[in-house]
């Protein structure tokens, strides 16, 4: 348990009798703050703002594994708000364990799909979340993950080590270029524009991109073309994913897509691993009616290392880290403390999922 002097002085501003010398009135005056969970070891400047916030008590599962789901049932019991991250399941059993107190979820991430919206409405449950502050780490992540995938870079460093590299040779390990290349991108957000934007100086020659409606505000930032799904499949020399998980998008990339892909097509996932059906992905791969694929999220995470998605040359594998670096990981943990305070004290979040 997290105490601070702060919350006290806290306490005392807003009129609780606490005696400042006793322990026992300190506990007396902590026990009327707010309770919160942490699910997770998040990073430094998160907890610095609960700490130095004095508005809530909080407990955290001290670790950078994920809490056992026993333990997360029992831990959230009476509290009103908690900040998780992207492994916990926000379901009906757990919003039952943690009771009629709770009134904030904050997760550390932007992708919600592990969050039972309809439940949080029906129970007018606030919940934040952690937009725009990795926009960016997401994009340098994607491009890096095309490039090596289109280049061929994991294979190329691995025949280097193990006595491939013979001499050098006209054809081997020849890949696929950006230059006056053709991006798609399914489902056009802030991360669609950022990845376009980036993907611009190397020359491509057209964006595309697909989604439930035209986007043309974020469109008219990278001079995309709006197309239809099956076009999008088709021109694509490359062919980002960027749409969040919902029922709509489950398993939307299947053999439906790919049968309509280029031979030579790149396909980039950096959104869940729920958007594509991996059988189908694996039948693409291995039988050449694409050239390569770079993961970066996988159904299930961790993707067993006996998965047959291993066993392909053509496919690259990243274990879900796209948003991975210092500055994000910690913009991402300030932000979603301070949706949870915000929450707790009836204001509007700075990111608010809007249910
Ligand atoms: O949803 C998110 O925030 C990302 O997947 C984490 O990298």
């Amino acid at each position: 348990m997290w105490c601070s002097r702060i919350a006290l002085r806290r306490l005392q501003r807003i009129g609780v009798e606490v005696s400042a010398c006793s322990a026992a009135g300190f506990q007396r005056a902590m026990s009327v703050l707010p309770k919160v969970y942490v699910t997770r070891q998040v990073p430094q400047d998160g907890l610095d703002i609960l700490r130095k916030s004095g508005q809530v008590q909080f407990e955290m599962w001290d670790s950078d594994d994920p809490v056992p789901r026993n333990e997360l049932l029992k831990k959230v019991k009476g509290c009103d708000g908690i900040l998780c991250v992207l492994t916990e399941k926000i379901d009906a059993e757990l919003l039952d364990a943690a009771g009629p107190n709770l009134k904030v979820i904050s997760t550390m991430s932007v992708g919600f799909d592990h969050l039972s919206l309809e439940e949080l409405k029906k129970r007018k449950i606030c919940v934040g979340y952690t937009p725009d502050v990795l926009t960016d780490a997401v994009a340098e992540l994607t491009v890096a993950l095309l490039l090596t995938t289109a280049r061929r870079l994991i294979e190329a460093t691995h025949e280097a080590k193990t006595g491939g590299w013979g001499t050098w040779r006209t054809q081997w390990l020849c890949g696929y270029e950006l230059a006056n290349s053709t991006v798609g991108i399914l489902g056009l957000g802030r991360i669609g524009v950022a990845i376009a934007e980036r993907l611009k100086p190397f020359k491509v020659k057209k964006f595309i991109y697909t989604d439930v409606t035209p986007r043309p505000e974020l469109a008219d930032m990278i001079q995309a073309e709006y197309v239809s799904f099956d076009e999008v499949a088709k021109q694509s020399d490359f062919l980002a994913v960027c749409c969040a998980l919902t029922p709509e998008t489950q398993a939307i990339c299947n053999k439906n897509l790919f049968t309509k892909m280029k031979k030579n097509s790149i396909f980039i996932n950096t959104s869940r691993g729920g958007v594509v059906n991996q059988e189908d992905l694996y039948e693409a791969l291995s039988t050449g009616q694409i050239a390569g694929a770079g993961l970066d999220v996988t159904t299930p995470e961790p993707l067993p290392t006996n998965h047959p998605l291993f066993t392909l040359k053509n496919c690259v594998i990243l274990p879900h880290i796209a948003s991975a670096s210092y500055t994000t990981r910690n913009a991402m943990s300030a932000l979603a403390a301070n949706n949870l305070l915000a929450g707790l004290r009836g204001e509007p979040m700075p990111k608010e999922l809007k249910l």
